[in-house]
């Protein structure tokens, strides 16, 4: 081991620690408890392993996490087989993007999604449309998978401010990223570890998983971007896909950041970055609201007071309702869908809680410690809303609640998450009573792991408030 490196399990020959972390995930059920209890018995903050060639620390508590994600130091994503595969081998795009591709680029797509309408009046009404449709699939059925109906609505909704359009129902793309979003973890699994592996194991590694998702998701997004060229006039700026073809003919400059192939993994990363995370926090929002009738019939009362029937919310109206802000981000705490963020590399030898971090580290942030902790929270493994409000009733800012990370590599996608969330919270409820389909037998809570978790799937009645 590197001297000073932080304490934690054995490195084996070839391997490392990866035997070690991946049975005590099994045991465990999540491969982040894994690592919140491996810093417990190695008493550390701050886990040293090397999981095949592959030299990774886990920061486990909240002082040392935000350090980690406000220093520029740790701002870089790792540069394994993972990553370069996730972007058609070209390390394009934002999220694993670095240096000044990634701050022009970030700082380009944060100012065109806002002009598109990414967090405004336009957003809302793409919102409606999408809660409508699902409306009406939701009047004709008894009992109702929630989770099979989000992710399309949700995808709908941003594809059309992306690509100015919706998705054709049956594209089996989304059924790829769902099994993508549960085939790896926040660290790549082997193939950033082992990447050989995926000559010998190529399903079970998740090489072919990956391959037929580039496949499938490069000539999905190819076929739309050569659409926009053609239809491309100057007038025409209504989508971002547009916004970026405008900037490419203005650069002018075959050196330039603005290519197709930039467009291309720019819109691959808002696609994979935005579809399920959203629809699994919704898909825990309505778990919690079936175990917890208390909780939604607060918000009913919430609404009912505040909004006429014929009132379409707006995400501005959430100023009105600290109380229905206080139980979505108690879903985000309580239910984190991203309990590991990052990953992260450390680009110079950098000195962490008093230990020495190489240069090149790969560096997951495991905030499931922080959101359960008995100091921060106090009863962190009950379901309550209310600590997120003071007494009379406003929101009150918890610096340790970070569902959307923090410093420069901090989400993009929020205002638009956000705004999903709000609204599509809020409608529902307003809408329909939920319930479960037998209330001797309630789903389960207990997340369904993965690089994004979700619940597990669950069936319930959502039947009309009012006619
Ligand atoms: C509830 C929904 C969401 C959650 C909880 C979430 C959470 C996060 C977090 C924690 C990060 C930071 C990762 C890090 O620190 O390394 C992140 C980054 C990112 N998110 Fe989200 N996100 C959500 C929705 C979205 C949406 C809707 C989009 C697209 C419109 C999006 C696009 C991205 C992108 C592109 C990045 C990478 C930013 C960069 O590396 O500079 N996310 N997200």
């Amino acid at each position: 081991k590197p001297r000073n490196f932080p304490p934690g399990p054995k490195w084996l020959p070839m391997v490392g620690s990866l035997p070690f972390l991946k049975r005590l995930s099994i045991k465990l059920g999540s491969q982040h408890r894994a690592l919140t209890e491996m810093s417990k018995q190695f008493k550390t903050n701050v886990l040293g392993l090397k999981l095949g060639g592959e030299i990774m620390i886990s920061v486990e508590d909240y002082e040392t996490i935000r350090e980690v994600l406000t220093c520029e130091q740790y701002d870089q994503r790792p540069n394994n087989f993972f990553i370069r595969l996730r972007t058609l081998g070209t390390c394009k795009g934002i999220t694993c993007a670095e240096g000044k591709l990634w701050t022009e680029q970030r700082s380009f797509v944060v100012r065109h999604l806002r002009n598109i309408g990414l967090g405004k009046k336009i957003m809302d009404l793409k919102i409606q449309d999408e809660i409508a449709n699902l409306f009406k699939i939701i009047d004709e059925r008894v009992e109702v998978q929630i989770a099979k109906l989000l992710p399309f609505a949700i995808i709908n909704i941003l594809w059309s401010m992306v690509a100015g359009k919706r998705i054709a129902s049956e594209n089996q793309l989304l059924d790829i990223i769902n099994k993508r979003t549960k085939a790896f973890d926040m660290s790549g699994g082997v193939l950033a570890q082992q990447p050989w592996l995926r000559y010998i194991i190529p399903e079970r590694s998740g090489y072919n998983l990956i391959k037929k998702l580039n496949k499938e998701l490069k000539a999905f997004l190819m076929e739309t971007i050569n659409e926009h060229h053609e239809t491309w006039t100057e007038d025409n700026q209504e989508d971002f896909i547009y916004s970026f073809i405008t900037e490419m003919k203005k650069m002018n400059d075959p050196q330039s950041s603005f290519t197709d192939e930039q467009l291309l993994i720019v819109c691959l990363d808002l696609f994979v970055g935005g579809f399920t995370t959203t629809s699994s926090t919704l898909d825990f929002f309505f778990l919690m609201m079936v175990l917890y009738p208390d909780v939604q019939a607060k918000i009913q009362a919430n609404l009912d007071e505040t909004f006429d029937d014929n009132y379409q919310i707006e995400f501005t109206d959430r100023h009105r309702l600290p109380y229905i802000d206080a139980v979505i981000k108690e879903v985000q705490r309580y239910r984190t869908i991203l309990p590991v963020i990052g990953p992260r590399r450390s680009t110079k030898e950098m000195n962490l809680s008093g230990y020495t971090i190489p240069k090149d580290t790969t560096i997951l942030i495991n905030l499931a410690p922080t959101y359960m902790s008995k100091e921060i929270w106090g009863d962190p493994e009950n379901f309550r809303p209310e600590r997120f409000l003071d007494e009379s009733g406003e929101l009150v800012s918890h610096p340790q609640f970070l569902p959307f990370g923090l410093g420069k590599r901090k989400c993009l996608g929020d205002a638009f998450a956000r705004g999903c969330l709000f609204i599509f919270t809020t409608e529902f409820l307003r809408r329909y009573e939920i319930r479960p389909v037998d209330e001797k037998n309630l789903p389960s809570a207990e997340p369904l792991p993965g690089l994004v978790a979700s619940p597990r799937p669950y069936f319930a009645k959502f039947t009309r408030r009012r006619q």
